[in-house]
């Protein structure tokens, strides 16, 4: 199980200021959301974590190691990210597309090998897609596509998982589908997950602890039932709302408005 920890990240684009001084720590096999609003700097954090944006000031460490003292495919062979876009995927067939994950922990050179390959069946397994393995991506619709795009991230066998946004463009039934898939990959691979997500409901059911950003900074965080509350829609996101718990136990966000205040 891997640990990943940012300590006093500073980070932003040129003269704009993103992230001021986070410090988050998700602990081996925790899976861990990054809440806040549109602009917050969700994404530029998990890019922080991912090695792929590198801090002014502050580092990260994954078990110990300094993130910035890795080569890019140690890092890859720790941490992989689902981004919240992807480049054009050309004419790739989902099978091909799903073997860069390997090459990202190999390297470009490297010969795949029938261990890899077996990887790669599995990524298309656990993410249901097998069927289309040998369609070109371009062919499949937008929630197929983040399927598969999932399965990439997947097939990379890295203890830690950063999923930005995972649920885009799927529908309820199969943000369900891939939110369960993740737990259970959670618990049977030991992986340590950090997703940004939008859904509280879901941020509050699938998640360990939360952290919400605000301004760049830590407003808030810890176990979703202390964290996600009236006060924090309101002061995280702008919103006049309610929490309450439903009959089976799950918390429910119910939205009256924007606020007035923020
Ligand atoms: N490449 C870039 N160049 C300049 N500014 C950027 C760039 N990428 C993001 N930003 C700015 O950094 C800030 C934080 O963006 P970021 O994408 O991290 O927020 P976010 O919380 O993930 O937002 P969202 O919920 O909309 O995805 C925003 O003000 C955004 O405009």
């Amino acid at each position: 199980m891997s640990e990943l920890r940012a300590e006093g990240v500073w980070a932003g684009f040129g003269s704009k200021v993103v992230l001021r001084g986070v410090d988050v720590v998700v602990r081996g096999g925790e899976w861990v959301t990054l809440l806040g609003c549109n602009g917050s700097g969700k994404t530029t954090m998990l890019r922080v974590l991912a090695g792929l944006h590198t801090p002014d000031q502050g580092r990260v460490l994954v078990d110990g190691e300094q993130l910035a003292h890795l080569r890019r495919r140690a890092v890859a062979r720790r941490i992989a990210l689902l981004p919240q876009t992807m480049p054009p995927l050309s004419g790739l067939t989902v099978r091909q597309l799903v073997r860069q994950g390997r090459y990202a922990a190999r390297g470009p050179l490297g010969m795949l090998t029938e261990a890899d390959d077996d990887e790669v069946r599995a990524a298309l397994r656990d993410t249901g897609t097998q069927d289309w393995a040998d369609s070109p991506v371009g062919q499949l619709s937008g929630g197929q596509r983040q399927r598969v795009r999932l399965a990439l991230a997947l097939a990379q066998d890295a203890p830690v998982l950063l999923l930005d946004e995972p649920t885009t463009y799927l529908d309820v039934r199969h943000q369900l589908e891939v939110l369960d898939l993740v737990r259970r990959l959670q618990h049977e691979r030991s992986l340590t997950v950090v997703a940004v997500l939008h859904d509280l409901t879901q941020a509050v059911r699938y998640s360990d602890r939360v952290v919400a950003l605000r301004d760049g900074r830590v407003h808030a965080e810890g176990v979703p039932q202390d964290v996600v509350d009236a006060a924090l829609l309101r002061e995280v996101y702008g919103v006049r709302g309610r929490v309450w718990q439903d009959e089976l136990g799950g918390l429910v966000c119910t939205f009256d408005g924007v606020s007035e205040t923020d």
